[in-house]
C-alpha cells in the first residue's frame, strides 16, 4: 500500500497523528523529522524559518540524520550524505495510542560514486502520547565489511535557551570543540548564551532539558556512545544564512551519536541507534 504524502514548503512529507492530538511530520528528503507537536499544541522541535527546502540541501532544524560520517571527520560531505537525498516512505501505521512511520534508503550509483558500499538504512519514527522515538537501523547488504559514524541531530525547540538548563551530563567526559579542550563536565546543568559545541561520552541515564515551561527527558540507545550538544550562539547564528539571527535563542541540539569509535559492520550485519524524547 502506498503512503499518502502531502507538500510542505515544496517538498513531500508524511504527516500522522494520534486521536489525542499529538502529531508529527517527516520530509522524505533526508527522512527528516520536521515537526512534533504534543496534544497540548506545543511544537517540540525547532525548524528554521529560513531553512532551505530545495530537495538537495540539508534542512536546518528538525532531526537531520548524519550518516555515514559525523561532521568533517572524513572525506565525505559534512555529516555524510543521507540528509541530502530523498528517502522512500514505506509505511505509516496508526493503532490505538501509537503511530509509526517507516522510511528507507538503499545505496544507488550516485551514492556509491562517493562511498562504494551497499547498505539499507531504515528510519522508524514512533509517536506516542507525550513522546517521540526515532530509530535508525543500518544493514550491510554488501559483500565486505565497512564502518560508519552516525548522529540523530535533533533541534529541540526552547522558549529561550538562556533560561534553559541541560541536566544529566555532570561527570561525563567532554570534548569542547569550541576550545579544543578535554575535561570532565563539572556543571550540574549546562547553560547557554554563546557558541556551545561539545561531544560527551554518553551517561547511562537520561538527560533533562529543563525550562520554566516544563521538562523534556532525552534518552538514547547504548549503541550511541556519544551525546553532542550544540548551540551556535549569536555570533555563529548571524553567519548561518539558513538561520535567523536570533535562531540560536530558540533551539538546542542534543544529538544521539556514534562518533569516537566507528561501527564496523560485517556483511549481513545490522546496527541500530535511537533517541527518545518524552515530555514529563
Ligand atoms: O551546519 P551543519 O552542517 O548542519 O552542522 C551543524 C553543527 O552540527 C553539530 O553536530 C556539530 O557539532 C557542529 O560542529 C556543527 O556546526
Amino acid at each position: 500500500m502506498s503512503v499518502q504524502t502531502s507538500i510542505f514548503r515544496g517538498q513531500p512529507v508524511v504527516r500522522f497523528s494520534l486521536p489525542g492530538g499529538d502529531s508529527c511530520m517527516v520530509a522524505l528528503h533526508g527522512a527528516h523529522v520536521l515537526s512534533w507537536i504534543t496534544a497540548d499544541g506545543v511544537e517540540r522541535l525547532y525548524l528554521s524559518p529560513d531553512a532551505r527546502f530545495d530537495g538537495q540541501s540539508a534542512i536546518r532544524g528538525g532531526v537531520p540524520i548524519c550518516w555515514p560520517q559525523f561532521n568533517m571527520r572524513g572525506s565525505l560531505p559534512k555529516h555524510g550524505f543521507v540528509r541530502n537525498v530523498a528517502w522512500h516512505a514505506e509505511s505509516v501505521e496508526v493503532n490505538g495510542k501509537h503511530a509509526i512511520a517507516t522510511l528507507s534508503l538503499h545505496d544507488d550509483a550516485a551514492m556509491r560514486a562517493i562511498w562504494p558500499h551497499s547498505f539499507r538504512a531504515r528510519l522508524v519514527v514512533a509517536l506516542a502520547p507525550h513522546s517521540l522515538r526515532i530509530a535508525l537501523t543500518i544493514d550491510n547488504t554488501g559483500s565486505g565489511p565497512w564502518s560508519f559514524a552516525a548522529a540523530l541531530h535533533s533541534y529541540l525547540r526552547v522558549d529561550d535557551v538562556t533560561a534553559a538548563g541541560l541536566e544529566g551530563l555532570q561527570g561525563a567526559n567532554r570534548w569542547d570543540a569550541v576550545r579544543d579542550d578535554r575535561h570532565v563536565e563539572v556543571a550540574q546543568a549546562l547553560r547557554f548564551g554563546s557558541e556551545f559545541d561539545s561531544v560527551y561520552a554518553s551517561p547511562a541515564g537520561p538527560l533533562r532539558l529543563v525550562q520554566p515551561s516544563g521538562t523534556l527527558e532525552i534518552s538514547q540507545s547504548a549503541s550511541c556512545t556519544e551525546t553532542v550538544v550544540w548551540n551556535p550562539g549569536p555570533v555563529l547564528s548571524a553567519k548561518l544564512d539558513d538561520l535567523p539571527d536570533d535562531g540560536w535563542r530558540h533551539m538546542l541540539c542534543v544529538e544521539a551519536a556514534r562518533i569516537d569509535e566507528s561501527v564496523l559492520l560485517a556483511p549481513g550485519a545490522q546496527w541500530q541507534g535511537w533517541q527518545q524524547l518524552t515530555v514529563s
